[in-house]
């Protein structure tokens, strides 16, 4: 019993990417799903009709049921879904169309079509699998209707005719209902995971790119610096004294301060920089094409900057000064190695009387 789970697990989710759960797995899914079950039923049928020696209904019963293998086949090797569901879809519409047209076994034939709705809605989405099933329901009523006498193969009553039109509307309104609350859900899942993820980004106090976000950022910047050669930058900056502006004004006012600072540092960047809360009251930089000497002449505008910008609390001017460790990114050095020396150097900037910068300290030389 579990290895048939397993077998059919596998056949379900052969060509899925596993990593990436998104609608065209799904489709992926629903390709697989329909071309084993169409396979299956009509290679019965067919088996069926060849017992009953109804040699071509059964021919074209292997054949469709072979097309379906072929469509799960072409999904699983080339990925795509789009020529895979066609196959899947127009196949079991061009059967369809003939089971009416022939009657089927015993006239049971058009029972069949039913079918139609969910797989073209399933399939193709709610829009393009409505048009599919319009054109397929008008070629339906057009050879029950209007073409009975001169083309249709088997006889139907009328009664039966109009009956078979009613039902099929209602499982294509009901199908059609399904797939719209499932196009909702999905999409507003889909809003709701990129907020998260959004958020997961941003630190909630100053709104600034949070740690996370900062590391995955430099990991972009080195990759692209081992590709371009350019040189990239790290500025690791520190509020001096930042724990007397909290005792002596207040959290809050510390608050008001690491909000102030931020909007400063978005308004000091160049388009390519970014600037993220690093933690606590640690803020980090990452330039793109800048050295040493030039984050140095950025660092400066940055002490600059801040020594001129107020903060006010409560009617009370709160200023305060920066303590900056630099490093430049090199490709022979990790990434966390080079946060380490930035962070050294940061150090011996508070070591050296605060309020100044400091470039990477290299053990090495
Ligand atoms: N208001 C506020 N304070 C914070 C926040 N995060 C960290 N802090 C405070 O920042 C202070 C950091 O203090 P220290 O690590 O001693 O550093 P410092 O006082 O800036 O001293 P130096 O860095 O040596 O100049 C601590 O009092 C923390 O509580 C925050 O989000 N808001």
């Amino acid at each position: 019993m579990n290895g048939l789970k397993r077998l059919l697990t596998a056949y379900f989710k052969a060509g899925l990417d596993e990593d990436k759960i998104d609608e065209t797995y799904r489709r992926k899914y629903v390709v697989n799903l329909f071309s084993f079950v169409g396979m299956s039923i009509t290679f019965v049928m067919a088996t069926a009709a060849l017992f009953a020696q109804n040699w071509l209904l059964s021919a074209i019963l292997y054949i469709a049921s072979s097309t379906y293998l072929f469509g799960f086949f072409y999904q699983k090797q080339t990925g795509n879904v789009k020529a895979s569901s066609n196959i899947v879809l127009y196949s079991l519409i061009l059967l369809m169309i003939y089971l009416v047209y022939a009657g089927g076994a015993n006239n049971t034939g058009p029972l069949w079509i039913f079918m139609v709705a969910p797989v073209a809605l399933f399939l193709h989405g709610l829009k393009r699998g409505l048009i599919d099933i319009g054109i397929f329901l008008f070629g339906i009523s057009g050879l029950l209707f209007f073409l009975d006498e001169t083309l249709l193969a088997a006889t139907y009553d009328t009664d039966f005719k109009i009956r078979l039109i009613l039902s099929f509307l209602t499982v294509t309104f009901l199908s059609s209902f399904y797939e719209y609350s499932r196009e909702e859900s999905y999409q507003r899942a889909l809003e709701i995971s990129q907020e998260f993820e959004q958020l997961a980004k941003v630190d909630p106090l100053t709104k600034l790119s949070n740690r996370r976000d900062a590391l995955e950022k430099i990991e972009y910047e080195f990759h692209r610096m081992e590709r371009t050669q350019e040189p990239v930058t790290v500025l690791l900056c520190d509020i001096d004294h930042f724990k007397a502006i909290n005792d002596n004004y207040g959290h809050d006012a510390g608050d008001l301060v690491l909000v102030s600072l931020s909007r400063l540092f978005e308004l000091q960047i160049r388009a390519q920089d970014t600037v993220s809360r690093w933690g606590g009251e640690e803020f980090l930089f990452v330039l793109p094409q800048t050295d040493l000497i030039n984050a140095s002449i950025f660092a400066e505008k940055l002490h600059r900057a801040i020594r001129l910008n107020t903060a006010f609390y409560q009617g009370q001017v709160i200023q305060c000064t920066t303590s900056i460790g630099m490093c430049q990114l090199d490709p022979g050095t990790s990434i966390k190695e080079s946060l380490r020396k930035a962070d050294e150097a940061l150090y011996q900037a508070k070591d050296a009387g605060r309020n100044t910068t400091m470039p990477q300290v290299d053990r090495t030389n």
